[in-house]
């Protein structure tokens, strides 16, 4: 008979630590022993060799751009963009596909790939996907978010072959599927807001409920507390913030891969703290080209392939336009 996987249960109380100096381990079974433990839907990783410095940088450089006033942001509008890159205004996004209210209470700036030492951008077939990043014209934003955006990368290289070794797989399962890396960085900035309990009519959301488009998220949050995960039976866990580590969340690009044995994590975010909160995820997934074929042994008569077969391009194509569609259309 042939071997199938399990589906992951997602069952904490609260968001585990995991410790990832042993990501290139030359011992594979120490690799193998961290494989095991990133099944989860949602972890804390520490020791994930981010110099701290890099995220002060990429901090202090966006805080400037998002204290401009509203006109000056909206030149970088991401309805302007044909990749949705720019700037989300607040309730720009409604990022929960059934969210009655008004839109999320943040502010964003996204960027996708784009090479740090380079005077202008070269472009890069991304199907899609494809276009250019904007900058603002302020001193030192872009090297800090650059600087930042591919120590991130670096990091989520590194585990790929860990997903792969959890998923019985070559441990270079993805390296020829991640050759030139999809990743979207956003810096958001949730403001204060009245400490409002979110309203039955769903305003007072600082991010809707939502999972995200994919294989993995690697979030830093400052200490602020708002991000919360939902568990497999359907419990809100805070996702409280440990200095040094950042959260790592599965994506539907991965729970397409594996027909849901990883299933990607529900969460969402409010800032009822009454001050600023600042967080940056990057969302990391394989080349724009590439299909979502699901995995073999992640399929059976039990366990039918649950979704067509599209690349992801055109996946994270779809679910951008369906987050933003009530603020705009893009080109
Ligand atoms: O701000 C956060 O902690 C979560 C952000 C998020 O979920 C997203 O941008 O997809
Ligand atoms: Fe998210």
């Amino acid at each position: 008979m042939l071997f199938t996987m399990q589906r992951t249960e997602s069952t904490f109380d609260e968001i585990p630590v995991i410790d990832l100096s042993n990501a290139s381990s030359p011992d594979p079974a120490q690799r193998l022993a961290l494989a095991e433990k990133i099944r989860d839907a949602c972890v804390n990783v520490t020791n994930h060799g981010i110099p701290e410095r890099y995220v002060i940088d990429a901090l202090e450089a966006v805080k400037p751009f998002f204290a401009l006033p509203t006109p000056s942001k909206m030149e970088f509008d991401i309805h302007k963009s044909t990749n949705f890159k720019g700037y989300t205004k607040i309730l720009g996004e409604k990022t929960d596909p059934n969210g009655k209210g008004p839109g999320d209470l943040h502010e964003g700036f996204d960027i996708g790939w784009e090479q740090l030492d380079q005077q202008s951008f070269s472009s890069r077939d991304d199907g899609e996907m494809s276009g250019s990043n904007v900058w603002p014209d302020l001193p030192g934003f872009k090297e800090a978010v650059l600087t930042y955006y591919h120590a991130v990368v670096q990091l989520g290289l590194k585990l790929f072959p860990l997903f792969a070794l959890a998923l019985d797989l070559p441990e270079n399962f993805f390296e020829d599927k991640t050759t030139k890396p999809a990743a979207i960085m956003r810096l958001l900035h949730y403001p204060p807001q009245p400490p409002v309990i979110v309203d039955d009519d769903g305003s007072g959301i600082g991010i809707g409920a939502h999972t995200d488009y994919e294989c993995f998220t690697i979030l830093w949050q400052d200490n602020v507390s708002a991000l919360q995960v939902q568990t497999t039976e359907g419990k809100w866990i805070d996702a409280v913030p440990i200095p040094g580590t950042f959260v790592l969340n599965i994506g539907d690009q991965l729970a397409r891969w594996t027909n849901d044995v990883f299933k990607s994590t529900v969460h969402r975010a409010i800032n009822k703290s009454g001050l600023e909160r600042y967080s940056i995820p990057l969302f990391y997934g394989v080349d724009y080209d590439v299909p979502l074929t699901p995995i073999a042994s992640c399929i059976s008569s039990d366990m039918p392939a649950k979704y067509e077969v599209i690349t992801a391009g055109e996946y994270v194509r779809h679910r951008l336009q369906e987050t933003y569609a009530h603020s705009g259309t893009n080109p």
